[in-house]
């Protein structure tokens, strides 16, 4: 009996144990890009669908083997080598064997990840097309060894040292504890010629060419020949791992979700903490449970002391597993990223939102982590603004809502900006801003402007430190600026009773100025009490009062990014 050579041996050993499983008749493809690895596996794939067809011909049924060849068409002449691998799959008696050429777009993640991003949707349509089973993929142990290298010097977590699965979907890796050398040795035996890319030169070539050519035959050198059997051990002890956090953290995740409260989350007792359903602080949609399930366009909201409690390594899998969830890439949704969204939680400081890939956001609230999505179309109108509970360790008791995010204000503010630019172009525009409540909307709104503008400032008071208007209007400190023939747009952060900006405006009208507008942050439509013409209207909110963004109570909560609701024995 002929010696079958070891290589081959070891080749068949590992195709036949993966495709065990297989039902009968079922459609098997080998991905082959013509090179040694993916070679080896089509010719072995052939040899052990011959044997199937042998040891089950009584039983009318066998695998059917075939074959997909990507042409990237990156190079010139890959339409030529593509051709060349088909024709190779033939020979070996692969049928159908299929050539697909793909486009490979920009990616922000770079040209390797476009390129098999654009490999694995032809591969999937292919294999849709033949009604395919298993797609077999021709990665080593070497390969393994390189992805491992390659994330330990990205400085990635386990998942990504877990390197490649062995299966995955239809997905599956039968040579993924076979050294390269043993495709090479296959290749020989059965006397196929592979082609060698070019591309992948030691020298010069991508970064993973040189980890091939350089770091791993010095690591051999070095540390012995079992360094690269020792990296695929690794991989797979972290591949194990890495599956159970995954699964703790998600678990995490779900409870740490704030959910509608007729269903709390999982782990909360019923009682504790009575939380409405959340809703898009921008818009006024409910929020999905399940944070992204509809399509991404829904707000995450996650309470923020459950994550604080939880361990580092489910927390940061759960922060990343909620930005992906809002859309995040997971291919540029990096460890710096997931630090800023860690902070959020456990470094709390008052700091702003954190910009996440995708141009998705996360932010605190009211002992609240919010990931947002990109969301470029809903931004706030001048519509009633409703109300979130407040993480009483966050403002020390005294407020009793959220009422607009330090955000929404921004974006707003943003809006009123572009309009009021476009209204007053080519006139001259005098801001007063009133004080002291409208410092942040003059100082937030004048820097968001183009138009060049002066500043003038006039301090009224009529609320004293109480909670409601006296109606008696008192000049303060009057303007400096002569206003005849200017065109005059007031500052304001809240029209409340409306009494002092009707008092307001008429004083001003009466100096002699082109034109006198308002633009406010705030309006309360069930306070009002006199009629004010307002042009330019951030939001408008509820009659209770407010306080934060510049607005006080006895002279408190200027400096609050936010506008809240003061909890009522504040001032009762
Ligand atoms: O519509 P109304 O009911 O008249 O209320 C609006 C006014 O109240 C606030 O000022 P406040 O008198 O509290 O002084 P402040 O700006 O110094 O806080 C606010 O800045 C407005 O000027
Ligand atoms: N809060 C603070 N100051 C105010 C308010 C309010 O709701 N209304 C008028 N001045």
């Amino acid at each position: 009996m002929a010696r079958v050579d070891p290589a081959l041996a070891a080749a068949r050993t590992a195709v036949r144990a993966d495709l065990a499983d297989l039902p009968p008749d079922a459609t098997v493809l080998v991905a082959c890009s013509g090179g040694a690895d993916s070679l080896a596996l089509a010719a072995v794939l052939a040899t052990e669908a011959r044997r199937v067809a042998r040891s089950v011909r009584s039983r009318g049924h066998a695998v059917r083997a075939g074959a997909v060849v990507v042409d990237h068409g990156l190079v010139d002449g890959s339409a030529r080598v593509a051709e060349r691998a088909a024709a190779q799959c033939r020979d070996l008696g692969l049928d159908p064997v299929v050539v697909r050429r793909v486009a490979v777009a920009a990616s922000p993640d770079g040209p390797e990840s476009a390129a098999r991003q654009a490999r694995y949707a032809a591969l999937d349509a292919v294999a849709d097309d033949l009604g395919a089973t298993v797609v077999l993929l021709g990665h080593t142990l070497d390969d393994q060894a390189e992805q491992v290298l390659l994330g330990l010097a990205r400085g990635s977590g386990a998942r990504s040292l877990a390197g490649m699965p062995a299966r995955r979907g239809r997905y599956r890796r039968p040579f993924l504890g076979l050294r390269r050398a043993t495709t090479e040795a296959v290749c020989a035996a059965v006397g196929v010629e592979p082609w060698h890319d070019p591309t992948n030169a030691p020298d010069g070539g991508p970064l993973r060419s040189r980890v091939r050519g350089h770091l791993l035959p010095a690591l051999a050198d070095v540390l012995g020949p079992g360094a690269v059997e020792a990296l695929g051990r690794s991989a797979a002890q972290l591949r194990d791992d890495a599956d159970l956090l995954d699964v703790l953290a998600a678990d995490l995740l779900a409870r740490s979700r704030v959910v509608d409260h007729d269903s709390p989350p999982p782990g909360r007792t019923s009682g504790r903490e009575v939380v409405p359903r959340e809703r898009d602080l921008a818009t006024g949609r409910a929020t999905s449970a399940d944070g992204g399930a509809d399509g991404g366009t829904a707000d995450v909201v996650l309470d923020v002391e459950v994550l604080a409690a939880a361990p580092p390594a489910l927390r940061r899998r759960a922060l990343r597993a909620a930005a992906t969830g809002v859309g995040c890439p997971p291919g540029t949704t990096t460890a710096r990223h997931v630090d800023a969204l860690d902070a959020l939680v456990v470094a709390w400081r008052g700091q702003g939102p954190v910009h996440l890939p995708g141009d998705a956001r996360g932010l605190r609230a009211c002992g609240r982590l919010i990931l947002r999505p990109s969301r470029t179309s809903a931004r706030p109108r001048p519509a009633p603004a409703r109300s979130t509970p407040v993480d009483q360790s966050d403002v020390s008791g005294d407020l009793a809502d959220i009422l607009l995010t330090e955000e929404q204000l921004g974006a707003r503010l943003d809006e009123m900006a572009a309009q009021i630019d476009a209204d007053y172009a080519g006139k001259d525009l005098l801001l007063v801003g009133v004080l002291k409540g409208a410092v942040m909307v003059m100082a937030d709104l004048s820097r968001r402007l183009h138009h060049p503008v002066e500043m003038d400032w006039m301090a009224v008071s009529s609320y004293g430190s109480g909670t409601k208007s006296s109606g008696v209007v008192r000049i303060l400190k009057d303007l400096d600026s002569d206003l005849s023939g200017r065109n005059v747009l007031i500052a304001e952060d809240i029209i409340d009773s409306g009494l002092t900006l009707s008092w307001l405006v008429q004083n001003l009208r009466s100096r002699g100025p082109a034109s006198v507008e308002i633009a406010t942050m705030l309006r309360k439509p069930d306070a009002a009490k006199a009629d004010v013409d307002v042009k330019y209207v951030g939001f408008d909110i509820p009659n209770e009062f407010v306080v934060g963004y510049g607005l006080d109570y006895a002279e408190k909560y200027r400096n609050l990014p936010f506008i809240g609701t003061l909890a009522p024995h504040v001032y009762s």
